[in-house]
């Protein structure tokens, strides 16, 4: 069964609008595992304009669930990925002023760079994953680093979808069974929703899970975080 990661970046936005500590996002976290989330993840960025490195270190002996900790390997983000040890770190490559994760990693031109981040982190237990996009190559680069999974990039998808394009998971579809059939677990994320996930998960084999942020919690203003988490779950079934 896909797992469902819930990114709780966003309550961190809001926490931080009001620089003081409502919603609360340790509190925010373990109310979403008891809603039935598998994973909790966040991306502490290196302008901590969301998710805070003491985010990190707070939620660490908090959580019950896997902690997924996104971001771009520079010192800061994998010393504290040592530090705290989660269940998996997802590396993704985004430039420090992106507004978002916009990329997948060129594991073909960065081989030898993520080979060296990615055991150093598996040496300590910590499962690998990496940001891409749909393609082929890409995947088959992947497998070159060592990585134990890839997190396909959706934003391509939730954009074709959302123009009606039947074949909107079709490359996705395709990299991901050549991602297991080279070994790699496949894992999905952003800008997925109660609107696209079903498709994305009826035409996409071998999810292992989800990971979920902006969407969910926007929904949530709407419908409540459980029952929005609950919605979510269903869709995995
Ligand atoms: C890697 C990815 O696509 C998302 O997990 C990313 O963490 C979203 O970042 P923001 O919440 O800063 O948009
Ligand atoms: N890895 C994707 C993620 O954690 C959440 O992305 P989004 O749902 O906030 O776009």
């Amino acid at each position: 069964m896909t797992k469902l990661s819930v990114n709780i970046n966003k309550i961190a936005t809001l926490r931080n609008a009001r620089g003081g500590d409502v919603p609360n996002v340790v509190e925010a976290a373990k109310m979403i595992e008891s809603f039935g989330a598998e994973g909790i993840t966040v991306h502490p960025r290196p302008d901590e304009r969301h998710i805070r490195y003491a985010d990190v270190r707070d939620l660490k002996p908090v959580l019950n669930t896997e902690f997924n900790i996104e971001g771009k390997p520079i010192s800061q983000f994998t010393n504290l990925v040592l530090e705290i040890k989660p269940a998996q770190v997802t590396l993704v490559p985004d430039a420090e002023d992106a507004i978002t994760s916009n990329a997948g990693w060129d594991t073909v031109k960065h081989e030898d760079y993520l080979k060296e981040v990615i055991a150093g982190f598996k040496e300590q237990g910590i499962r690998t994953s990496i940001f891409v996009d749909p393609v082929k190559e890409m995947i088959e680069g992947a497998a070159k680093t060592g990585t134990d999974r890839i997190e396909l990039y959706t934003e391509a998808f939730a954009v074709d979808y959302a123009k009606g394009d039947p074949n909107a998971a079709k490359a996705y579809a395709e990299c991901a069974e050549l991602a297991h059939q080279l070994g790699l677990g496949v894992n999905a994320g952003h800008d997925l929703s109660l609107d696209n996930l079903k498709f994305f998960k009826d035409n996409v084999p071998h999810l292992a899970e989800v990971s979920i942020g902006h969407a969910l919690i926007s929904e949530a203003l709407y419908m409540g975080l459980e029952k929005t988490i609950q919605e979510y779950l269903k869709l995995l079934k």
